[in-house]
This record gives structure tokens, sequence and C-alpha cells, in this order.
């Protein structure tokens, strides 16, 4: 599987470069030792824009980076264990990619970790202010809809708040969208294309099956199943793993995908396009994930809402003061 992963990385990370390219990027791992983060950080390994490799976290990581050292792609790659480290960690990076922080288990919410990882992203951001404030900085952690306002908070205190280089991760919400119609429709996964906007927890996942390619045939009923699959992925995850934690595997392809595209904008690839949860204009809520194009810059060009049938803008007016609340409890929390 990871060869077949590799190979897509590679091709995605070979196509459509443009006469500029500098093909040699530093990627930093926060959280490298966990579910997610030994995982991502094998296949951000195999990605060939990258040449160095940090791996960060409050444990573990001398054993992971010696690991994935003896891999045979052209990255270095260093361990840094503890806070202390952090910055060293840090220094330099061109793109950090955070899944630091505890997961759900059986019948919490995501903003039920709030108490522990609003702190985690808040330390972590400081420092990337510090080492690396031109970095593309790619939050995975949960909350995402209230984690992503927390770093752009911090980020401003400290003057280098950029709202193009700043990212919440709901890359999953469309890999599964993509997984599972490709399913029910009998078609490669990787031929659907669909865009799953708002944010990254229960009714603020906002699927617009209306724009699935191919067409998504299912009827009213199927369509308003599906709608709730979607949503509610991340806890039928949690549920199957019974206490020993939420999506890690699937969720380090997403990852590692978006960061990825991430590098592929950064290194001059045209027409990178990715959903994710970054500061908006295009709602009431300040924070939305909508289609965005990818660049050497971060966001180039936000796509905006995509068509929505009345079903999808029922969605949408649902998921938006659950929104605005997760995005002001982040906020209230950085200023405070
Ligand atoms: N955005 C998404 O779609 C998505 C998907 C799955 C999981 N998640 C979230 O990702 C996070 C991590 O999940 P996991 O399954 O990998 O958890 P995990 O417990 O397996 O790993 C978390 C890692 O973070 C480390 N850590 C804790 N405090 C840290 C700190 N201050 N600095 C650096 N590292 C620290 C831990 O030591 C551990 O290695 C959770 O918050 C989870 O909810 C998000
Ligand atoms: O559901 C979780 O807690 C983890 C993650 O957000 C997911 O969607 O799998």
């Amino acid at each position: 599987m990871f060869k077949q992963v590799a190979k897509q990385v590679a091709t995605q990370a070979g196509r459509n470069f443009s006469t500029t390219n500098q093909n040699n990027y530093k990627v930093a791992v926060c959280g490298a030792s966990g579910g997610i983060g030994q995982p991502l950080s094998l296949l951000m390994k195999l990605n060939p824009l990258v040449t160095e490799l940090s791996l960060f976290d409050i444990v573990h990581t001398p054993g992971v980076a010696a690991d994935l050292s003896h891999i045979d792609t052209k990255s270095t790659t260093n361990g840094f264990k503890g806070s202390e480290e952090l910055d060293s960690a840090l220094k330099g990076a061109d793109v950090v990619v955070i899944p630091a922080g505890v997961p759900r288990k059986p019948g919490m919410t995501r903003d039920d970790l709030f108490n522990v990882n609003a702190g985690i992203i808040k330390d972590i951001s400081t420092s990337i202010a510090r080492q690396c404030p031109k970095a593309m900085v790619a939050i995975i952690t949960n909350p995402v809809n209230t984690c992503v306002p927390i770093a752009a908070e911090i980020l401003k205190k400290a003057g280098v708040y950029d709202p193009n280089r700043l990212f919440g991760v709901s890359t999953l919400d469309v890999v599964r969208a993509r997984a599972f119609i490709g399913h029910a429709l009998n078609v490669d996964p990787q031929k659907v294309e669909i865009p799953v906007i708002g944010g990254h927890s229960g009714v603020t996942i906002l699927p617009i099956l209306s724009q699935c390619k191919p067409k998504y045939t299912g009827s009213d009923a199927d369509i308003q199943a599906l709608t709730v699959r979607i949503q509610e992925a991340g806890t039928e995850v949690v549920k199957a793993k019974a206490g020993a934690g939420s999506a890690t595997l699937s969720m380090a392809y997403a990852g590692a995908r978006f960061a990825g595209s991430l590098l592929r904008g950064l290194n001059g690839e045209k027409n990178v396009i990715e959903c994710s949860y970054v500061q908006s204009n295009v709602t009431e809520a300040t924070f939305f994930s909508t289609p965005l194009v990818l660049g050497k810059n971060g966001i180039q060009e936000n796509l905006g809402l995509p068509k929505l049938n009345d079903f999808e803008k029922k969605l949408l007016e649902a998921a938006i003061p659950e929104l605005k609340n997760n995005i002001k409890k982040g906020v209230d929390f950085a200023k405070n």
C-alpha cells in the first residue's frame, strides 16, 4: 500500500513544474510520534520535494527519526524531543504539519478536546512565530474549527500572521466523501471530485453532493444518508476503535496529500486545488473551508462557495452558528 501511495505522491510532486521550482523543502511534523504522526512522517519521508524532515514530539522522536532515517530517500531526518527542542525543530521550516494532541474516545465530541489541545496549539504557534514565520502551517489537531483561530490570534500577537499561510486540515472529509461515493457508484474513488466545505465537526462538515463529478445519482434519502455518514465518519472510526483513539491511517494519508499539495504550490506547480479551513469572508463565519488554489505564497485564490441546492443551503444555515461559536471560543482563549 505504501508503495502505491509513494508512487502517487511522487507522481503528484513531479507534474506541471514551473521553471522556477526550488525542489527542496524543510517539513516539520509536530506530534510526530503519535498515531497520525508516525505514518504521516513516513509519507513525508517518501515525498521527493522534501529534503529535510524535522520530527517533534514530547516523547519517542529520537527512535522514530532513527527508524525513518534508514529509508533510502533523499531527505535527512532529525528528531527533537520535549518543549526545550521545539524551537530547533521548527527553525526555518517551509511547511509545518501539526497532529499534536489528544484524540477522542467514544462518547466525546471534538470540542471536548479543547482543554488539552488549545494550549498545545498555542505553544507550537508561539514557536512558529519565532522560528519560521513564513511557513505554511497545517493544523490537524482537533477541534480544528477552534484550533485554527487560536493559531491565527497567536501569530497576530507576534505580528507575523499571514492568513494565506494558515490552514485547518479538512482533507480527510474529502477523502472519505470520495471513498464512499466511489464505492456507491462503482467508480474509482480517485476519479471522484467533490467539494466538502464548512468546518471539521458534525453539522459543520458540508459535502456538496450536487457538485459531485461523476454525478451522484442516489435518491433524496440516499443523499440525506450519505451526507450524515460523511459528517459522522470520524465518530464511526472512534466507535470502531473502541477506546483506542480516532482515525490515524486515513488521516495520515489525507495529511500527506494536503502537505504534498502545499509543497507542490510552493514549488510553482499550477492548478493545485484543495479544500481547507482558512480565514474567510465567503460566509458570516470568519473561518470556513472552500476550494482554494495553492501557490508559492499559500492561498493564491479562494474559489468561494460552490453552487448549492436547497438541501445544501439548509445544511449551510445549520453550520454557521456552530462555526461562529467554535471560532469565538478560540479567539477568546488566545486573547485571554
Ligand atoms: N483534522 C482531522 O481530520 C483529524 C483526523 C484525525 C485526528 N485528528 C486529531 O489529531 C490529533 C492527534 O491524533 P492522534 O490519533 O495522532 O493522537 P495520538 O495520541 O496517537 O498522538 C498525539 C501525539 O501528540 C503528542 N503530543 C502531545 N502533546 C504534545 C505537544 N505539546 N507537542 C508535541 N506533541 C505533543 C503525543 O506525545 C502523541 O505522540 C487529535 O487531536 C485528533 O483529534 C484530526
Ligand atoms: O473524529 C475524530 O475525532 C478525529 C477526526 O476529526 C476525524 O474526522 O476522524
